[in-house]
């Protein structure tokens, strides 16, 4: 049932752009270019008609990012541990900056992320503090089988109030994102649909990063 009671502005929406692309050869993923455009900017524009306020989640050329996002108003936040700790330090970092009651994280590295992801997830919510999508997995698809539903937990409204117990379990050493949602009450949202079948399919390698270009281009043609 859809959640009446949230509406866009009350949502701060956080692109992760944190990470260490170790898997493009250590580059700036955020930076790299998707139909002309980094792919950090990309992600601002898909996500900003569906939010409020905006958050870019970065730990390296913060001027790039702050340049970028500055049409938009989004606002540049940095991890606040050292050495990469992966994914949930970009989500810590996005609910300390945020200043509404909800945030919406998506990676950077997922042009095709839904434009309607932010009303499917409240409309998944039901009572629950966390909505993790579910979608298509593209990448471990096995010979002769169809591809698998499966968590996309980098794309995640959070209510903000849960940002003292992921600060505590960062700091406990805790990193696996299941390992802390599981701790609070969430819910899935499907994204199963006809037109969902590359709503996550994520740019780690260049060569997925071309591959997804070709789609999207295909797509608009
Ligand atoms: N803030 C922050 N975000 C991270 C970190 N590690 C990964 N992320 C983000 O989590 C999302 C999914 O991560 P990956 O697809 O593995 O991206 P990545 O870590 O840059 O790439 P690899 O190093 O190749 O794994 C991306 O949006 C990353 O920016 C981190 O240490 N800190
Ligand atoms: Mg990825």
């Amino acid at each position: 049932m859809a959640d009446s009671r949230i509406t866009a502005e009350q949502i701060t929406g956080c692109v992760l752009a944190g990470g260490r692309g170790a898997r493009m050869g250590g580059v700036d993923k955020g930076l790299q270019r998707f139909q002309g455009l980094p792919l950090a900017l990309h992600a601002l524009q898909r996500l900003a008609p569906q939010v409020g306020p905006l958050l870019i989640n970065a730990n390296r050329n913060a001027a790039a990012y702050a340049a970028l996002g500055q049409p938009l108003a989004a606002e540049v936040c940095a991890d606040s541990l050292p050495d990469y700790p992966g994914p949930l330090a970009g989500f810590m970092a996005g609910l300390a900056h945020c200043r509404t009651p909800w945030l919406l994280c998506v990676p950077c590295d997922t042009p095709l992320l839904p434009l309607d992801l932010a009303t499917r997830m409240l409309a998944s919510r039901g009572d629950a503090d966390i909505v993790i999508a579910h979608g298509w997995d593209t990448e471990h698809v096995k010979p002769g089988q169809p591809p698998q539903l499966r968590a996309q937990p980098v794309f995640c409204l959070l209510r903000a109030q849960l940002a003292s117990s992921l600060e505590r379990f960062i700091t406990g050493g805790g990193r696996k994102i299941d390992a802390w949602t599981g701790q609070h009450p969430s819910s899935q949202a499907l994204f199963d649909r006809p037109g969902d079948e590359q709503a996550f399919s994520n740019a780690n390698t260049l060569a997925q990063l071309l591959d997804l270009e070709q789609i999207a281009t295909e797509r608009q043609s």
